[in-house]
C-alpha cells in the first residue's frame, strides 16, 4: 500500500472489479478488449453500477487520482474542519480510494493469519444480527463537525479522554467529534446499501419483463451470448456473469415463484456455483464448502467481502502508552484514525496516512502493531488476569501474545511457544520491540504439551487453519486448498486442541482454568467439528461464553450434523458481517482433572502426571466410540488411508505417477 492511501469506515465490502475478468481472460490466454465499465446509472448523486453495490473501477481511479493532486483529503492538511469533512461524508467510494501505508519491518500481524495455513509452518453483518446497532462498531454520535483536526492542537485530547481506560473515558471517547464521522458513514452505507438493493430490485423488474421467470439456466438451443460464449469455452463478460450470479439468487430466494418449468434447485444451485467459480476464481470444492455455510444470498455478500481488504487497524500497546496519546501523536504525524469500536479500548481504524506505519518512530518505540481487529478476539475471550500463568500454544509473530502481556501488565509470566523457528524470530523482535518483559519463548511442536509443561491457568490455542477467514489477503486459497488440508489440519487442531486442555490446571486458583480455541478460518471441519471432538475426549471441559459483545452463534447443526447444544456459546465471525476477518472463537472451562484414561493429545504423550491429579471419572467418549460417529473422531488407521489417497491424487494432477515413488521408497527401504 502506498503512502496517503485511504480506507473505508468497517462496513459492507467493495465490489468486484472488471479488472479482475479481465485478468481471468489474460490467464487463459483469451485476448482483452479494453475495459468497459458497466452501465451506470444515476442515483442519490454518485456513480453505481447496475447490479450490486459497485463502485465503477473508473469512478474509484479518478478519485484516486484527484487525492494524488490534492484535491482530495490527505495527511494533516486534510483535517481542517468541516471544508474536509465532505470527503469523508462523499461515503464509503470516497473513502475506499486511498490505504494506509504499511511499510516497515512488521506487516506481519496483518499476513500472518494466514501467512500459517500451511500444517508445517502452519496457520491464522450484513448488518449486526439484531443484536447491536449499527453503531456498534463505530460511534453514536452525529456530530457534523466530527472529523479529526491534525492541525488543531488539543482536539485530539478532547476526543481521546484522560481516563480512557476507565469505562466513562470510553464514553467521553465514543461521545466526542470523531464518533459523528463514524455515525455519519454508518449511515449512508445503510442508505446506500438501500439504494443499491432498490436497484438490484429495479434491475431486475426490468429484465423480467411482465412477471416473467428470470432466465437463469441455459436450454440446448440457446443462442444468446453468455449461452454461446460458455459453449465455446471462452471466458462470459463479467457484467453478464455477474447478472446471472444475481438473477439466479432471486430465483433462489424465492423458488417456488420464480423457477422455470420443469428446472430442480440443484440445478439452479449447479448454475451459481459454476458461475462464482468463474466469476472469482475459486476451484469447485472450495466455492461449493463455503457456499454451503450461507443462504445462497449471504454466500454472495462473503464471496463478494472477500474481494476487499478489510480496514488497517492497530493495536496501541499499553505497556508503553494509552490510546490518548497514541493518536495524537500519529495525527500529528498526518494519519487519519479513529476508534475501531466500542468493543475495544485499545484498537485504532487508520483511514489514511501520509506516514509508512511501520516505519514511524512510535511504531519503533512499540507503542503499537499492525494487527487485524479479528485478532484481538481471542485474548479479550481468554481475558488473562494479572500474576496468571499464561500458555500461548501457537504464538508467532506474537500479536496475540503481546497483547495477552499488555493484558496481564507485565506480570506473571507467558510460555509463548512456535514450533517455527523463522516465524519465532518475528515473535522475539515484537516481545522486545513491545517490551512484553514477561514472555519466555519456547519451540516445541505444541502436541508435546503438557509434557514440556503444565498447569497453565489459561491456554490460547490460535490454531493452525486453512485461512479460509483471510481470502481476502491470500487468494491463492480460492485454488489452493483440497480435500486433504480439510482432513489433514481438522486432525493437527483436535490433537493441538486436547493437548492444551491437558496442559490447563483447573484448581491453581479460583478464576483460572481456561482455554480459548481460535482459528481464521470459517469451515466447520476446522471449528466446530473440532470442539465438538473435544467436549467428547474431554469430560471436564465445558464450552462457556466467550463475552465478546458481538459476533454469530457456532452451530448447533451443519449438513445433517448434530453437535452440542453448547455450541451456540462459540462465535463465528466474517468479512462481510462485520468487516473484519472470518474467525472462530470457542472458549472452554476445565471443571476437573483429565481422567487417566482419556486418549492424549500429544503424539503418543501421556499425562504429566506431577500436574495432574488423577481421578477415576468415567470417560465419556471411548476410541471405538469416536470411530462410529459421523463427526468429531478420528481414527488414525483410516485418516491414514484416505490422506495416502489424497495425497495419489494430487501427484496425479501434477503428472506424477505415485507408483513411480513409491516403487522409488520401498527400493530405498530395502
Ligand atoms: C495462526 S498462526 C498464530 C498467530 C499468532 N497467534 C499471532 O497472533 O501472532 C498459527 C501458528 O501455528 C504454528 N504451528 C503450526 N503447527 C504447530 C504445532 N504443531 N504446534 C504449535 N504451533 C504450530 C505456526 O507456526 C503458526 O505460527
Amino acid at each position: 500500500m502506498g503512502v496517503g492511501r485511504r480506507m473505508k469506515k468497517q462496513a459492507a465490502p467493495e465490489p468486484l472489479s472488471e479488472a479482475h475478468y479481465a485478468k481471468l481472460k489474460r490467464k487463459a490466454g483469451i485476448p482483452v478488449e479494453a475495459i468497459e465499465e458497466p452501465q451506470k446509472k444515476r442515483k442519490m448523486g454518485k456513480a453505481s453500477a447496475t447490479t450490486g453495490n459497485s463502485t465503477p473501477v473508473s469512478k474509484r481511479r479518478e478519485r484516486k487520482a484527484a487525492l494524488k493532486n490534492g484535491n482530495g483529503v490527505k495527511g494533516s492538511d486534510k483535517a481542517k474542519g468541516p471544508k474536509e469533512l465532505p470527503a469523508h461524508r462523499q461515503g464509503k467510494k470516497a473513502a475506499a480510494a486511498k490505504a494506509p501505508v504499511l511499510e516497515g519491518s512488521d506487516d506481519e500481524e496483518m499476513d500472518d493469519e494466514f501467512a500459517n495455513s500451511d500444517l508445517e509452518a502452519g496457520d491464522s453483518d450484513e448488518a449486526p444480527n439484531g443484536a447491536l446497532g449499527d453503531d456498534f462498531l463505530g460511534s453514536d454520535n452525529d456530530d457534523d463537525d466530527s472529523v479529526f483536526d491534525s492541525d488543531e492542537e488539543g482536539r485530539a485530547r478532547a476526543i481521546f479522554s484522560e481516563d480512557e481506560d476507565e469505562s466513562d473515558g470510553e464514553e467521553k471517547l465514543t461521545a466526542a467529534n470523531m464518533a459523528g464521522l463514524s455515525a455519519k458513514l454508518d449511515r449512508q452505507m445503510e442508505e446506500e446499501a438501500a439504494a443499491d438493493e432498490a436497484e438490484l430490485k429495479e434491475a431486475a423488474l426490468q429484465t423480467n419483463i411482465a412477471g416473467d421467470k428470470p432466465k437463469v439456466l441455459e436450454d440446448d438451443d440457446d443462442d444468446d451470448d453468455l449461452a454461446a460464449k460458455t459453449k465455446a469455452m471462452l471466458a462470459p463478460d463479467l457484467q453478464l456473469l455477474r447478472t446471472r450470479i444475481t438473477e439466479n439468487i432471486r430465483v433462489l430466494d424465492d423458488f417456488a415463484n420464480l423457477h422455470q418449468e420443469g428446472r430442480s434447485r440443484a440445478e439452479y444451485t449447479a448454475q451459481l456455483l459454476k458461475d462464482v467459480c468463474a466469476y472469482y476464481g475459486y476451484s469447485d470444492y472450495l466455492a461449493e464448502k463455503l457456499y454451503n455455510l450461507f443462504t445462497p444470498r449471504e454466500a454472495f455478500a462473503f464471496f463478494e467481502a472477500n474481494e476487499s481488504a478489510r480496514p488497517v487497524v492497530i493495536r496501541t500497546n499499553t505497556l508503553r502508552t494509552n490510546r490518548r496519546e497514541l493518536a495524537q501523536a500519529l495525527i500529528n504525524r498526518g494519519v487519519t484514525l479513529e476508534p475501531v469500536g466500542k468493543w475495544s479500548k485499545v484498537g485504532l481504524q487508520v483511514f489514511e496516512t501520509s506516514v509508512p506505519l511501520g516505519a514511524t518512530p512510535e511504531y519503533l518505540a512499540g507503542h503499537y502493531i499492525l494487527q487485524a481487529a479479528s485478532s484481538f478476539l481471542p485474548c479479550m475471550a481468554l481475558d488473562p488476569q494479572e500474576h496468571d500463568r499464561v500458555l500461548d500454544m501457537a504464538a508467532a509473530p506474537g500479536g496475540k501474545t503481546t497483547y495477552l502481556a499488555a493484558m496481564m501488565k507485565n506480570t506473571g509470566f507467558i510460555m509463548a511457544n512456535d514450533p517455527n523457528r523463522a516465524r519465532s524470530k518475528g515473535l522475539i523482535g515484537n516481545v522486545h520491540r513491545l517490551g512484553a518483559s514477561n514472555v519466555i519463548v519456547s519451540n516445541y511442536d505444541a502436541r508435546e504439551f503438557p509434557k514440556p509443561m503444565g498447569g497453565f491457568d489459561r491456554v490460547l490455542l490460535d490454531a493452525p487453519c486453512s485461512g479460509t477467514g483471510v481470502i481476502a489477503k491470500d487468494p491463492s486459497v480460492k485454488t489452493n486448498k483440497t480435500q486433504l488440508d480439510f482432513m489433514q489440519l481438522p486432525h493437527l487442531q483436535k490433537q493441538l486442541l486436547l493437548a492444551a486442555i491437558d496442559s490447563v490446571s483447573h484448581n491453581n486458583k479460583p478464576g483460572g482454568g481456561y482455554i480459548v480455541y481460535s482459528t481464521c478460518s470459517v469451515t466447520v471441519e476446522e471449528n466446530e467439528e473440532v470442539v465438538q471432538y473435544a467436549l467428547r475426549k474431554r469430560p471436564n471441559v465445558k464450552l462457556v461464553d466467550t463475552t465478546i459483545p458481538f459476533g454469530k452463534e457456532g452451530f448447533t447443526s451443519y449438513r445433517g450434523k448434530k453437535f452440542d447444544a453448547s455450541m451456540n456459546l462459540t462465535r463465528r465471525y466474517y468479512p462481510h458481517t462485520y468487516n473484519v476477518d472470518g474467525f472462530f472463537v470457542a472458549k472452554f472451562h476445565k471443571t476437573g482433572p483429565t481422567p487417566a484414561k482419556a486418549p492424549a493429545g500429544s503424539r503418543g504423550g501421556k499425562q504429566d502426571e506431577d500436574n495432574v491429579i488423577i481421578d477415576k471419572t468415567p470417560i465419556a467418549a471411548d476410541e471405538e466410540e469416536a470411530t462410529q460417529d459421523d463427526f468429531g473422531g478420528w481414527d488414525e488407521d483410516e485418516d491414514e488411508e484416505i490422506m495416502e489417497k489424497g495425497k495419489r491424487n494430487a501427484m496425479r494432477r501434477r503428472g506424477i505417477d505415485p507408483r513411480s515413488t513409491s516403487k522409488k521408497t520401498k527400493k530405498a527401504e530395502k
